[in-house]
Parts: C-alpha cells; structure tokens; sequence
C-alpha cells in the first residue's frame, strides 16, 4: 500500500481511516461504516436477501431505522392504525418493523419521540458525527457532510451488503473544492445558495466527485443551513459534499443523545479539528463564487439545475433540453417567473424541514394569510422538530394564516404517502427535486427557499420574500 500523501483533504482523511482493502485495478476499494440508516423503501430486499444466504446483521448497533417515505403526515392519535396511501406503502413499512424486531435493530416506529425523515433525525438524535463513514440506501445522505463526515447513497444491494459485512465497495472519487467568498445579502437564504451553486455547476457538473464546501460565506452558515446545501450536493451530480467540522459544529452536538460526553467529547473535538483538509491540500477541481452578489433563487424548469433569480425571466428556450422544460412547466421563453400563479406551497423535506426552516416560513406569514385557493401543507422533518416548533408557537401561526400543519414525513417532496399536487397544478416546494411527476403526475414544481415558499403563499404567485419582509418592517 502507497503512503497517504503528506497533505490530504478532509475527504481524504476519512477515506482513509476507513479503508479495509484499497482500489485495485477495477476492484473498488472497500470501506467500513461507522453508522447505517435505514428507511423502509430501499431496505426490504437486502433484508430478504441476507435472510435467504442464512446471514445475520452484522452491528445492530451500528444501525439505525426510521419510517419516513410511505408514512402518512395526516394528524393521527398515538396507537391509532395509520391510513396508508397505498397497500405497498402499508407492507413497506410493516417489513421494516419486522426486520428491525428480527435483527435487533432500533427503529424510530410509529409512536417513537425520535421519528421523522432520516436525513433530520440522524444529526438530531447525535448520531451523526464529524470523520464518520455514513451510508443508507437514500441518495440525499449527503446530508449528514455537513457535519464533516463521509455520507454516501448507496442502491439496495448495497444496503445487503452493509447489513451482513458493515462494509461496502467503493470507487474512489476525486475531489472539488467550492468556495464561497463573501456575505449572504439579507434575505437570501442556504437555499438561494446551493441553487445558485448547482445552476452553476449544471446537473451533472460534479459527477464523479466530492464536493468540499468552503469560505467565508460557508463557515458563517448554522449547521440547519449546512445541511441545507450538503443536502442538495448531489444535485449537480457529486458523489456527495462535505464541510469541515468547527465550533459551530461542535456546539451544535454538544449534549445530543448519542454524541460522546464529558471528557470523551472533549477529545473527540480534539480528533474532529484534525479532520480539516490540510492548508496546502489539492483538489481535482476548483470552483470560487461570490455569496454578496446572490438573490432568492427559484427553478424554472424540471431539474434543479434550471434555476434563476428570481427576477430573471424564464430562459429563451433555445437548447432542446430547456424547451422541453419549459413546456412541461407552461412557461413561456422570456416570460417573468415572478407573479406566475401558484396552487400548492409546500414547506418540507430533508433540505427545508428543520425548525429553522420552519421559523423562516413563519416570520414571513405571521400576520398574513395564505391567498385564498392556494393549499399550503407544512411538514416538519421530524417529532422533535414538531414539539420545538409547537413549543414556540410556529404552528399557530401557520394554522391563523390557513395552513396545515401535518406529522413528520417525506409527504410533497415524493408523493408516495397520500400528499401530492393535481395534474397541471404549480407546487412552490422547499424540497430539492423538481422532476416531471415527482410531486403527482402532471404536477409542476418550484423549489425555493421556505421564505420564499411563504411570500408566494400569500401572494398566490411566485414571489420575493424581502418584499414582504419590508411590508413586516413597515408595519
Ligand atoms: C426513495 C429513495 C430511494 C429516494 C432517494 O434515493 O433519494 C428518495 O429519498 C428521493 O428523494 O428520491
Ligand atoms: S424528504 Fe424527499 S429527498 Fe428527503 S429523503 Fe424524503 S423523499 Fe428523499
């Protein structure tokens, strides 16, 4: 084996520490993992798979369950049977409490405090932890970089395999390093920046890497919003996206349930500031961009690449690739996107569902009322985010300005839980995949901030969130 090179990124150094036997030749290389989460659409077949090869789970311990995509988010007593969208969503979620049950895995179920989608609960509940290897069967694990840690998708297969071995086979990527100078204007959101990124980059402008998100503008980010723009790395095609742990992290998991205490967690800061790509460290690629000159960001078409200020005008449409979009989306080449009118507005999802997310949306509505016609669902990423929200009044809000405020869930940003838009409808929606059909068949998605998400709620059209924030200041 080659010594690792004297200077190393902070991906390299979690790769690393977890090699088991390098890449060789067309072999990938293989890698432990230190933590595997689990939701019940991509785990059924590996659990089958292991069980007819006679294998056990390899760390239970090392496992972590939840129930998520297929859940319904209607309000429901504790114990009540759940109204199930479909009966393949009902055995879904039935085969992961059974395997879970079999294998010995905790599974945050249906009455369970700790519930909600993966991508919330996994950081909230400190499992979570900067230099960890992270995988689950959900390509937006890239999530969990934000906390400086190696978090991967991974398909079902793999999921079989990092069930019986803890392990799993991997190529290695090369690495980019986006950097982000300056100051977030006011009203601009870590929405606004992952989406200006990814329009920048294109769909698939960071395939086959790791994405290392540093600079001024990122180290000023809270960890809600880091994991904001970790979330939609993969986006613009990247492997994942990364950034290096801080105080701000450390903070942020000081005291979490399964985050190490006392003394134990003073020496893992120790280790995790270790972690930080080193000063004079290369990356594959280099991208710089300037946060001072972004605005609000809204997508025009139906890949989250197709984004633009929102005071661009939709595109002139003359790639084949934008012309489809924007038939699909029934907007005209050079028309304004601002004022389009909106039928749904959804605040939700593992990008914009955290309590932050939450209070954003509802400084906006406060004292204002979602137009008439217009449906606006709110849906928090997970139980404790409800409690905390509803702890400090948010869901008064939503509710008195006429929205609805659901149980934790995948619900919109899917549509495979009961929650989903018309044919034709057009969805503003704080998730991060508008492709054709993803929230309903026929359905047209926005993806926006949840500041943004609430002005066009009470507009009724797409609109400016600073605009209403000036009216709120003047009042
Ligand atoms: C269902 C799951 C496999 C899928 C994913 O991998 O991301 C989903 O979470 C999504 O956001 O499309
Ligand atoms: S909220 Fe959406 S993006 Fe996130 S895991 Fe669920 S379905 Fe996937």
């Amino acid at each position: 084996m080659t010594a690792p090179s004297p200077s190393r990124t902070l991906f390299e150094k979690i790769w690393d520490a977890h090699l088991v036997a390098p890449q060789t030749g067309s072999a990938p290389a293989l890698l432990y993992v230190d933590l595997h989460l689990i939701h019940e659409v991509t785990s059924p077949q590996a659990f089958s798979k292991i069980e007819r090869r006679g294998l056990k789970v390899r760390r239970p311990d090392r496992t972590f369950a939840t129930l998520d995509h297929s859940t319904p988010t209607t309000p429901r007593l504790p114990g009540a049977p759940p109204t199930y969208a479909s009966e393949a969503a009902r055995k879904q979620v039935e085969r992961l409490e059974d395997n879970c049950a079999r294998h010995g895995i905790e599974l945050a179920g249906w009455d369970s405090a700790d519930r909600g989608i993966v991508h919330v609960i996994g950081p909230e509940l400190g499992l979570t932890q900067p230099g960890m290897t992270i995988v689950c069967g959900d390509s937006h694990t890239s999530t969990h970089g934000a906390f400086g840690a190696l978090a991967f998708g991974i398909g079902t297969t793999e999921v079989g395999h990092v069930l019986a071995s803890q392990c799993v086979l991997q190529r290695k990527p090369k690495t980019m390093r986006v950097t982000v100078d300056g100051v977030l204007p006011r009203g601009v959101a870590a929405k606004d920046l992952i989406l200006a990124i990814i329009a920048e980059l294109g769909a698939g402008g960071a395939a086959g890497h790791v994405i290392e998100y540093a600079g001024q503008a990122i180290e000023a980010l809270s960890m809600e919003q880091r994991m904001t723009v970790c979330n939609m790395s993969i986006e613009a095609g990247a492997r994942t996206g990364l950034i290096a742990p801080d105080e701000t992290t450390f903070a942020w998991l000081d005291g979490r349930r399964h985050a190490p205490k006392g003394e134990a967690f003073e020496a893992a800061k120790a280790r995790w500031r270790a972690l930080r790509s080193d000063r004079d460290a290369r990356f594959d690629a280099e991208v710089r961009l300037d946060a001072s000159k972004l605005s609000p960001m809204i997508t025009w078409g139906d890949s989250p690449d197709m984004a633009a200020p929102i005071h661009a005008s939709a595109p002139s449409g003359e790639s084949s690739d934008g012309a489809g979009a924007l038939a699909y989306m029934g907007f005209s080449p050079g028309e304004a996107l601002l004022g389009e009118p909106v039928d749904v507005v959804f605040v939700g999802s593992c990008t914009n569902a955290r309590l932050s997310d939450l209070r954003e949306a509802a400084a906006i509505l406060a004292g204002h009322h979602v137009k008439p016609g217009v449906r606006m669902l709110v849906v928090p990423g997970s139980q404790a985010v409800k409690l905390a929200a509803e702890a400090e009044g948010l869901d008064a809000v939503f509710r008195t300005a006429g929205a609805q405020w659901r149980e934790p869930g995948c619900s919109m940003c899917i549509a495979m839980n009961g929650d989903s838009g018309q044919p034709g409808e057009l969805v503003v929606s704080t998730s991060n995949r508008n492709f054709a059909g993803r929230q309903g068949r026929g359905v047209r998605t926005v993806l926006a901030s949840p500041a943004t998400a609430a002005a066009s709620a009470i507009a009724g059209a797409i609109a400016d969130p600073r605009g209403v924030r000036e009216v709120c200041h003047a009042k």
